[in-house]
């Protein structure tokens, strides 16, 4: 099983052999620790360490004095746009479910799906807003006075607006010129912002919208007194630089806060979003998972990795990051998906290293190849040995695990064979710890010394029979 997130896959960490680099954790029966024990010398003094690790290349610069890189909010979508994933049915127990989950991480709201799409959907509405959670609540709804009414009597936070701003759909969509949609979006918005709560107002397909159009709407709305306006990349076509330019564009012509919602479409969800905190936006609209239309929108736990590289404090500060690794598989068992291998932060493989020269450093200091803490997720560091990339500092890191006592050349010398094992197949966990055991033993008893392969070869053939000879675990009682 996945140590991150229980998939079970072929190329488990778990099943390779590992050094569990967690303070103290006990994993696949080996106890190990990390920065002091594990730490082998390479000339790094702590003092240039300390002066690596504060200059964060990633942090905000002075300049970036639009930037809402350690400022912002989120806005948790899952239960709206979420719900428009293909696979996705969210019955009102899973909606509470996540809901709740979603609270307990500390998004600062959370958007459900417009309660004029069925009975059901209204009820569900309804049943969030009574649960008294910490995140406010918002709806989605079409900028017309019927999905309005509905909305402001489920008793959420605030309110959602959209229409389509572009010629695509205002000619093939809902069929309406700039003047309709500016004069109904002023009778919406002052009527959801005369029943004391949140409106927002934005343009769905903002990239591909007349601009003049774009900001005079925006301009208007702001004027009578919008909470936030939104701009939406809705088929996933903007790129980092049209983000910031409209962003920072749209900053400089409203007072009011500015909500972002990007399509995946292009892979550009997170980028984009992290580049419109940078140009002034104050809202990142996000899913679990990134789920949604086609491919969804900016995922949580990718745009979190991201905010926390640029300020780990303030990230650590304000969202339960342990909590990422349940909501996401909560969220993924609702929709019936895996979380994606290369997921941030909970694929399965996050934070297992491999090669030897990566191992090395890792061992001497996390940091030469990780810029996200596993341990600020609640999450184990593993190092993987049992495979032709290996190198000797890994393998002496597990044999001083094991208790053993050998020299570097005993180590180099072990490391050989592994390669050479692991040159036919992928040693487990077990087949290196016995290799180790085996070897260790033989240069003790006297029967091994460094480079006598054939002594050693003689040493595990004789372990492996008698291993296979005398079974460690009782065959089950005869019925
Ligand atoms: C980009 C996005 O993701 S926006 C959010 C999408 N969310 C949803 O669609 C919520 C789920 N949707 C639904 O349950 C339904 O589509 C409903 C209840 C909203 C509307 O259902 P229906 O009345 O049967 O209309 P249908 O879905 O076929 O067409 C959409 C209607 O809304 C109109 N419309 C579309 N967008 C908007 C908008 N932003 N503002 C106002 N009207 C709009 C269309 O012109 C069309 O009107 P018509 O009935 O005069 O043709
Ligand atoms: O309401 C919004 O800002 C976005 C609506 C939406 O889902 C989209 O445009 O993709
Ligand atoms: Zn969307």
């Amino acid at each position: 099983m996945c140590p991150h997130n229980g998939n079970s896959l072929p190329n488990d960490p778990s099943q390779m052999v590992g050094i569990d680099m967690s303070n103290g954790t006990r994993t696949n029966g080996i106890h190990a620790k990390i920065n002091g024990v594990n730490v082998h010398t390479n000339g790094t003094t702590a003092a240039k360490v300390n002066e690596t690790q504060k200059r964060n290349p990633y942090a905000p610069r002075a300049s970036d004095f639009l930037s809402n890189v350690s400022n912002f909010k989120i806005i948790e979508s899952t239960l709206r746009e979420g719900e428009q994933f293909a696979n996705a049915f969210f019955d009102t127990k899973t909606k509470i479910a996540i809901a709740k989950a979603l609270d307990a991480f500390g998004v600062d709201y959370i958007e459900l799906t417009s309660p004029a799409a069925s009975e059901q959907s209204r009820k569900d509405c309804e049943a969030i807003c009574k649960l008294g959670l910490k995140s406010k609540i918002l709806t989605h709804i079409r900028c017309h006075m019927d999905d309005a009414r509905i909305a402001v009597e489920t008793g959420v936070d605030g309110v959602d607006v959209v229409i389509g701003t572009s010629s695509f759909l205002r000619e093939f969509s809902h069929g309406k010129d700039m003047a309709y949609i500016t004069k109904t979006a002023i009778e919406v918005i002052e009527f959801v912002k005369s029943k004391g709560i949140e409106v927002r107002f934005s343009s769905e397909d903002s990239f591909r919208s007349d601009l003049v159009d774009l900001l005079s709407i925006y301009q208007t709305v702001d004027k009578i007194g919008v909470n936030r306006v939104g701009i939406a990349d809705t088929v996933g076509c903007a790129n980092p630089r049209q983000v910031y330019d409209l962003v920072r564009t749209l900053r400089g012509v409203v007072g009011c806060d500015i909500e972002i919602h990007l399509h995946n479409d292009t892979g550009m969800a997170i980028a984009n979003a992290y580049t419109a905190l940078e140009a002034g936006a104050t809202h990142i609209d996000t899913s679990v998972l990134g789920i949604g239309e086609r491919v969804g929108i900016t995922p949580l736990g990718g745009l979190i990795a991201c905010l926390y590289a640029a300020n780990p404090e303030y990230v650590k500060s304000k969202y339960n990051l342990p909590m990422l690794r349940e909501v996401e598989n909560l969220v993924a068992e609702a929709v019936e998906v895996n979380v994606p291998f290369m997921n941030p932060i909970t694929g399965y493989c996050a934070f297992t290293h491999k090669a030897g020269i990566h191992a090395k450093a890792i061992l001497n200091n996390p940091s030469t190849y990780e810029i996200l803490k596993p341990e600020d997720f609640g999450l184990t560091r593993y190092v993987s040995i049992g495979h032709r990339l290996t190198g000797w500092n890994a393998v002496k890191s597990r044999v001083e695990q094991l208790g053993l006592t050998l020299t570097d050349d005993e180590i180099k010398d072990a490391t050989a064979k592994i390669k050479e094992l692991a040159d036919v197949r992928t040693q487990s966990m077990d087949d290196v710890d016995s290799l180790l055991r085996v070897y260790h033993s033989g240069i003790q008893s006297g029967e091994l010394a460094v480079g006598q392969k054939e002594a050693l070869d003689r040493l595990l053939r004789k372990h492996r029979e008698n291993s296979v000879s005398r079974p460690t675990t009782p065959p089950p009682a005869a019925a």
